[in-house]
């Protein structure tokens, strides 16, 4: 197997990946993920030590241990840009020898937890509660550019778009499934379900419009009319989808967990959004804890 190059697998002088600014031994399988670099010390601030403290860019990671368990918690800043980042780096960290620039024949699979916030689409689905993303649709595009029809989800894939016929927009989202591990481990009566929407903006692409008129009016109405399986689609955020679809390409686990801050049909935005937040921190902390992640 030949090396990586230096332009394709990039390290820093002290030999640390590009952008995370991490060492293959400053990472542990169990990765909690937030948006905001502001919201990681709010999760350390929980770790019974920390052990190393890193950031780059809005890449802040802590290292740290709680209830024996070596956890760490990473800012991915905003979008699937950066998810995009995040994910090819944690896995080369984790999969990549740096001396030799080959990939191990032995891989090691991570588990990653986004802590994230969102806001709903349903009426029903209300401020400061916590929402387990099942499925995300992705209408990013970034899964577009890897081969990864074999990790979407193909059936819930065609549906939406034949429900949506946005193809005439140049918009034709792909769908990947959360893990269903990391489902079980996460999920408890405190928790709703729902499939989550990932665009690449947070106000035309999320149907907000302040001075510019969106190209579809009714874009939120009608995911929020879309049912499969019972199921519907809950909510939208900028960076599930590609987190599950990436995880299942490169062998990884992944589960989106969100505070719900804004409801959009009630015109209602969070008033205790940090609260909640912290909330669903000490919550994702007391399920990693509970469970048999290592
Ligand atoms: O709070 P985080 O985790 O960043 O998540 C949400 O908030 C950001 C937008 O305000 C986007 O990243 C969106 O996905
Ligand atoms: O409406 C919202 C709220 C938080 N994050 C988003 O991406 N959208």
């Amino acid at each position: 197997m030949a090396s990586l190059g230096s332009s394709e697998l990039i390290l820093n002088p002290d030999g640390s990946i590009y952008h995370l600014n991490l060492l293959p031994e400053d990472i542990s399988p169990i990765i909690i993920t937030v948006g905001d670099p502001g919201r990681v010390s709010q999760v350390s601030q929980h770790f019974d030590s920390i052990e190393i403290q890193k950031t780059k860019r809005e890449f802040v990671t802590h290292t740290g241990h709680y209830a024996g368990k070596r956890i760490m918690v990473l800012s991915t800043g905003i979008g699937t840009d950066n998810i995009d980042i995040v994910f090819n780096e944690l896995d080369a960290l984790a999969n990549i020898d740096f001396q030799s620039r080959k990939i191990k024949d032995q891989k090691t699979q991570l588990n990653i937890i986004r802590v994230g916030t969102s806001g709903s689409i349903q009426t029903d689905i209300p401020v400061d509660s916590f929402l387990m993303s099942t499925s995300g649709i992705g209408f990013d595009g970034l899964l577009h550019f890897y081969e990864s029809g074999h990790v979407r989800n193909e059936a819930l894939e065609q549906t939406i778009n034949d429900y949506l016929g946005w193809d005439r927009h140049n918009i034709h989202p792909y769908v990947a499934d959360a893990d269903p591990d990391l489902i079980d481990i996460f999920s408890s009566n405190r928790i709703r379900f729902g499939i989550t929407g990932t665009n690449s903006g947070f106000y035309g692409p999320q149907g907000r419009s302040l001075r510019l008129q969106t190209k579809i009016p009714d874009f939120n109405e009608k995911l929020a009319s879309f049912s499969y399986q019972d199921q519907r689609i809950t909510n939208l955020e900028m960076e599930t989808a590609a987190m599950y679809g990436l995880a299942k390409m490169l062998g990884h686990r992944s589960i989106s967990l969100n505070v719900i801050l804004a409801n959009r049909p009630n015109k209602e935005f969070s008033k205790q959004g940090r609260q909640s937040i912290d909330a669903l921190i000490q919550y994702t902390l007391e399920k990693i804890a509970q469970s048999q992640l290592v």
